[in-house]
């Protein structure tokens, strides 16, 4: 699914009253019906307790407002806090007039600033999409109040003082922590980078029947790639078109069929990155494994993964030595490879003399990090998997989350390469500067080797001769997170270990097949 800038998002609001011949006090309503529905289904009255709508001048603060009258009319409590300003938009001023008279209305100031409890339920209406400036004056004030609070918030759209698609101008104005964001439609950008986390706590989309139409031709280089059939928001263009699917396998497809990979892993003491790799790529459906380690590493390739063929190498302890590359279709490097020397020049010779696609990670990227003129020899359409610590090694720090993305955009233009960013929603970014996010994966996958097992589905999915570079590279991502959350269902995040996503890899790709 796209994710759309707040500028798209004011002309998707636009576009959806145009074209439904509706008016925007109506789609502020259904707004409003929404939020209501994932409050009642969160927090009974009971629970809730009194709740506090904080609301602003403009169509967010509208939005508080009408959920407060919907809200007191399905029984439950709730109070108001107004921020004062020149001039309202006329949703606002309507659903004003149209609250019932017995909700108290506090106006907020800086002197008065509302009574917030610890565990009091808030709801943050003051700035949504259409922030224009960062907080100052009463309503920084009463964000600060907020944030000091304690209390429980759910943001309306975005946290107020948060932008949907850009950093902070000012890092020293405040913004809602929010522990829920509802936002309406589509997510936001923001809500998918490290450093906004504490800002939107838990995000929730609500559908509101937004245009599928003018959001299929909205032109975005952000989307997210979800599983096929997640519902509840915008399942009308999910069902027309998931994100991504998995081939079928034909009744009489053969091993060639699905390819040879080449794996090259492993050093002393690091052969289990080896192990854990291949065991992806042969759960991630290849027709053929080989196996390239260290002398060291024969035996327990062979012995853990008798489907697999290895080629030990004549050194013991790292690889030396690159193999005929001819039987290959696909061909992966770096998992627990160490950075020897002659590992190097492995990696050169395979980059000069490769004809078939590459899948680089770890070591392999720390190596290309250290020398960086080999970045010029990369093949097209070649997949790197850094995390972001790799990632820099590759370019430069980034000032924060959203320079980092226009590195990486800039890094697969210039190299004509697929990066897979790893983190918490993955980016994968296409040579042509398009990046796909990953909904898939839980904290639990922060554990050794999680990234190796990624590298080993890469490389199962890049010697599937049916899939394109970009498709493989967000299958593979996607399946590796939902065997993650797969895996946690039964071990429980801090009880994740790596091998347990390769066990899970099969029914996380049968999900995906078409
Ligand atoms: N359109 C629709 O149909 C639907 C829209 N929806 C809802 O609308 C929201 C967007 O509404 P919006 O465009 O009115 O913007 P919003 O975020 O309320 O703020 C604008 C106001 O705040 C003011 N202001 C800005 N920055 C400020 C600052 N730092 N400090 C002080 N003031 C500041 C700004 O003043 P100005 O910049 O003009 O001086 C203006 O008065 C969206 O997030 C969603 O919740 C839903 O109902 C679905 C249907
Ligand atoms: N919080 C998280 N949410 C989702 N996925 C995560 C999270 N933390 C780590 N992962 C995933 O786990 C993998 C870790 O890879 P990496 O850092 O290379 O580990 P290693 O080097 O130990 O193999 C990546 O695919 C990453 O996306
Ligand atoms: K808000």
């Amino acid at each position: 699914m796209k994710l759309l800038s707040a500028a798209q998002i004011r002309a998707l609001d636009q576009a959806t009253i145009r074209e439904q011949r509706t008016t925007s006090t109506a789609l502020m309503e259904r707004a409003a019906i929404a939020l209501a529905g994932w409050l009642y289904q969160h927090y009974t009255p009971a629970e809730a307790g009194e709740i506090l709508l904080l609301c602003g001048p403009g169509n967010n603060g509208g939005d508080g407002l009408a959920l407060a009258r919907l809200l007191y009319l399905a029984g439950y409590a709730v109070r108001l806090g107004l921020l004062p300003a020149a001039k309202y938009s006329d949703d606002y001023e309507y659903n004003h007039h149209v609250l019932p008279k017995v909700i108290a209305i506090q106006e907020l100031s800086a002197e008065k600033l509302p009574d917030i409890q610890p565990g009091t339920l808030v709801v943050d209406a003051l700035f949504g999409t259409g922030l224009s400036r960062p907080l100052d004056g009463v309503a920084a004030a009463v964000v600060r109040h907020l944030n000091g609070s304690h209390a429980r918030v759910v943001a309306i759209d975005l946290p107020s003082g948060l932008l949907a698609d850009a950093p902070q101008p000012d890092p020293q104005a405040p913004v809602v922590r929010a522990s829920h964001t509802i936002s309406f439609g589509l997510p936001k950008l923001a809500f998918l980078l490290p450093q906004n986390a504490d800002y939107v706590g838990e995000w929730h989309v609500v559908d509101i029947g937004l245009s599928p139409d003018f959001i299929a031709q909205a032109d975005t280089p952000w989307h997210l790639t979800r599983l096929p059939g997640t519902g509840g928001f915008d399942a009308a263009l999910a069902a027309r078109q998931p994100d991504v699917a998995l081939p079928r396998r034909g009744k009489f497809a053969y091993k060639n069929t699905f390819g040879h990979a080449l794996l090259l892993a492993g050093s002393r003491g690091k052969v289990g990155a080896a192990v854990l790799a291949s065991g992806a790529c042969l759960r991630g459906g290849v027709g053929l494994l080989t196996v390239a380690v260290p002398g060291c590493g024969y035996d327990i390739i062979q012995t853990t993964r008798p489907e697999a063929m290895c080629l030990p190498d004549t050194q013991a302890d790292f690889i030396s030595e690159l193999p005929d590359l001819k039987p290959y279709q696909a061909v992966g490097i770096g998992p627990g490879l160490g950075q020897e020397e002659a590992s190097r020049a492995v990696l050169e010779k395979l980059l000069r003399e490769a004809k078939v696609p590459l899948v680089i990670d770890a070591d392999a990227l720390n190596l290309l990090g250290e020398h960086r003129e080999l970045l010029a020899l990369l093949p097209e359409n070649t997949v790197l998997t850094p995390h972001i610590g790799e990632f820099t090694r590759l370019t430069e720090k980034a000032r924060d989350d959203y320079h980092r993305l226009d590195l990486l955009r800039d890094f697969v233009q210039k190299h004509k390469c697929i990066v897979i960013l790893k983190g918490a929603y993955t980016a994968v970014a296409a040579p042509d500067g398009q990046v796909y996010f990953n909904s898939t994966g839980n904290p639990g996958m922060g554990t050794g080797g999680s990234g190796d097992v990624l590298t080993g589905l890469v490389l199962a999915l890049r010697a599937d001769q049916r899939l394109d570079t970009v498709l493989a590279a967000r299958l593979a991502v996607l399946a590796h997170g939902h065997a993650g959350d797969l895996a946690a269902r039964e071990t429980g995040e801090a009880g994740l270990v790596a091998s347990d996503l390769v066990q899970h890899i099969g029914p996380a790709l049968a999900v995906l097949v078409q």
